[in-house]
């Protein structure tokens, strides 16, 4: 492909995300001429993103990854403009007007919901989207436009993984169902917003005010209350309950003199960092025993129960990680469990694949391989490229040609969502945050049923609509006023923020087995063929037949490109191969 560096320089590009990918993108954006970029990321650099994000020092943690961002690439570019924000992108300032101001989008983002409000707009704006992601060596890079081809939820992403509530609190047997206990439900039940419903809100734990300071009360003595009830006597009570262990082996209650929290042991030593280094646990690869871990816990929960409330687990916070390994430990010492290093337990909070900085490189490479094609007119040779994390037939890259619009989207083809659910249990609290939010990246939701309004959202609302809404939340579906959302009821959904628009089908269903469906709920209609799924079978099936080689391979014919080997691929050959996966 011939370049036109004129119409390159002139290109108006979107970037979203300064991350991993975000700068890598910036610096091969910038180098390859384009003179009109737009980054945009809502968050501050972190100790943790400088081994990779290579635009970032350390003098600049704390400040806005777009804002230095911008800053580090103008000095080797100074010819270029850009516009950096730090801003959540999913803001209603960034409407379809500003995404058409662009030429094309390019995501370097770490999360669906973000991915899919860009994606909708893209899709209302009519701007070409190349979307990208990384998870250790394993990447790709894809491309979407309204009409020419699927759009980024034209296939199914994995749903994250929910666990069974009983097994979290009662009946643990992984080091992943203590994690999720810890950071999902205990970190939640002692500093989140006191007035959410928890699942460890049993009656026995209520009435013995288990998780509830009392007035007068030390941090530290509030903590050790918290460890004699959740390690202790809740374990005691689950034990004469023989059913549960006829075929399970017995939990073992802690003590805390057991542990080594009695008597002499009270600091919480405020100057500390964190609650581990108070206690000088410093390497995070060690596995800490369980007297160790009865004292970062303490500690924790007494420097976190002294923050304004509700706080919000965040992985990057030392004092909520310490606590979430710590507890996770704890009761995998009541579970016979193996125990788990702080680094690890971050893995798992986190859902954390260490991310590999060759890995974002490519694929920045190869985002703006695509954005050149674009800006270019020649949209009809973008592609889907893989990065591999095994060879297959001696390549890395495996390209794909892009995918027709699924006529099933309810994104880019207005086709219709069912929800299955329980109308006379599942509320319209739960219809909003698990399914709309949770479910289906619905930024802010407005639901008709029939000529009423049954939700909004905004900032204008009044007190009385909110409160409401609110009343409305409480209800089952099949008790909402106008008959009751039943079996058979189609919803009117609208995300103005989005431009995204569609119907919502109930089916009613009255048995749910908590082991198999844990949510309570079945969203139908999405096409089941999720994009990573064919990735990650493309790297699994061939790496069994594939011969080692370590070349990387950039197959690419068109563009002129240095210091890389070059292979040829034509689409029939990324057609061919793609017919074979499937
Ligand atoms: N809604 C959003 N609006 C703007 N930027 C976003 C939004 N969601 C995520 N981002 C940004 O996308 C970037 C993704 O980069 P990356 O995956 O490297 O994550 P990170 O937070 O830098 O690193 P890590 O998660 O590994 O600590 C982040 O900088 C993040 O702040
Ligand atoms: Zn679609």
């Amino acid at each position: 492909m011939e370049i036109d560096r004129a119409r390159v320089a002139r290109a108006r590009v979107l970037a979203v995300g300064a991350g991993g990918i975000g700068c890598e993108l910036l610096k091969t954006l910038a180098l390859h001429g384009f003179e009109n970029i737009t980054t945009m990321d809502l968050d501050t650099i972190d100790v943790s993103n400088l081994n990779r994000q290579f635009l970032f020092r350390k003098r600049h943690v704390g400040m806005s990854k777009a804002e230095v961002a911008r800053e580090s690439v103008m000095k080797f570019q100074p010819r270029a403009t850009i516009d950096a924000t730090r801003a959540n992108v999913k803001e209603a300032r960034f409407d379809k007007e500003y995404f058409k101001s662009f030429d094309v989008v390019l995501n370097g983002l770490d999360n669906l919901e973000a991915r899919r409000h860009v994606n909708r707009l893209c899709l209302a704006a009519e701007v070409p989207l190349v979307e990208s992601g990384t998870t250790g060596y394993k990447g790709q890079v894809t491309v979407h436009e309204r009409r020419t081809c699927a759009c980024f939820e034209c296939t199914e992403k994995p749903t994250p993984k929910s666990y069974p509530i009983c097994t979290l609190r009662d009946t643990p047997d992984k080091p992943i169902h203590c994690v999720v206990y810890a950071k999902e439900l205990l970190f939640s039940k002692l500093f989140g917003d006191v007035n959410t419903e928890s699942d460890l809100d049993e009656q026995e734990a209520i009435e013995a005010g288990a998780f509830r300071r009392n007035e007068g009360e030390t941090g530290t003595d509030f903590a050790k209350r918290v460890f004699a009830y959740v390690f202790g006597s809740k374990i005691e009570g689950l034990l004469l309950k023989d059913d549960m262990w006829k075929s399970r082996a017995k939990p073992t209650p802690l003590t805390t003199s057991g542990v080594g929290l009695d008597g002499a042991f009270t600091e919480t030593l405020p100057d500390a960092k964190s609650a581990r280094r108070a206690h000088g646990l410093l390497d995070t690869h060690a596995v800490w025993n369980t007297s160790e871990c009865a004292k970062v816990f303490v500690s924790a929960t007494a420097r976190l129960i002294e923050r304004e409330r509700p706080v919000t687990f965040d992985k990057d916070d030392d004092d909520a990680m310490e606590f979430v390994t710590a507890v996770s430990n704890l009761r995998s010492a009541n579970y016979g469990i193996p125990a788990q290093s702080l680094f690890d337990a971050k893995g798992m909070a986190g859902n954390i694949v260490h991310a590999v900085a060759t890995t974002n490189a490519i694929v920045s490479g190869l985002i703006v391989i695509e954005a050149l094609k674009i800006i270019h007119n020649q949209m009809d040779k973008t592609r889907y490229t893989f990065v591999l994390e095994h060879p297959s037939n001696g390549r890395f890259l495996q390209p794909l040609s892009k995918e027709d619009p699924n006529p099933k989207c309810s994104v880019c083809s207005n086709a219709r969502v069912e929800l299955v659910c329980n109308t006379n249990k599942f509320t319209k609290g739960d219809l909003i945050k698990k399914v709309l939010k949770g479910r289906l990246s619905v930024h802010a939701p407005s639901v008709m049923f029939g000529s009423s309004q049954i939700h909004e959202t905004g900032d204008d609302l009044d007190e009385d609509e909110v409160e409401h809404y609110e009343a409305l939340d409480k209800r089952t579906l099949s008790a909402l006023p106008g008959g009751g959302v039943v079996n058979g009821t189609i919803l009117a959904v609208d995300d103005f923020s989005q431009e995204f628009t569609f119907e919502l089908m109930v089916t009613h269903r009255e048995e749910w087995d908590e082991e198999n469906d844990p949510d309570g709920f079945i969203i139908r209609g999405e096409d089941v063929k999720a994009s990573e799924a064919v990735a990650e079978e493309a790297t699994e099936t061939e790496a069994a037949g594939a011969k080692d080689d370590d070349e990387v391979l950039l197959m690419d014919d068109e563009i002129e490109i240095t210091d890389v080997k070059r292979a040829r691929e034509d689409d029939d050959d990324a057609k061919a191969s793609k017919k074979q996966r499937a």
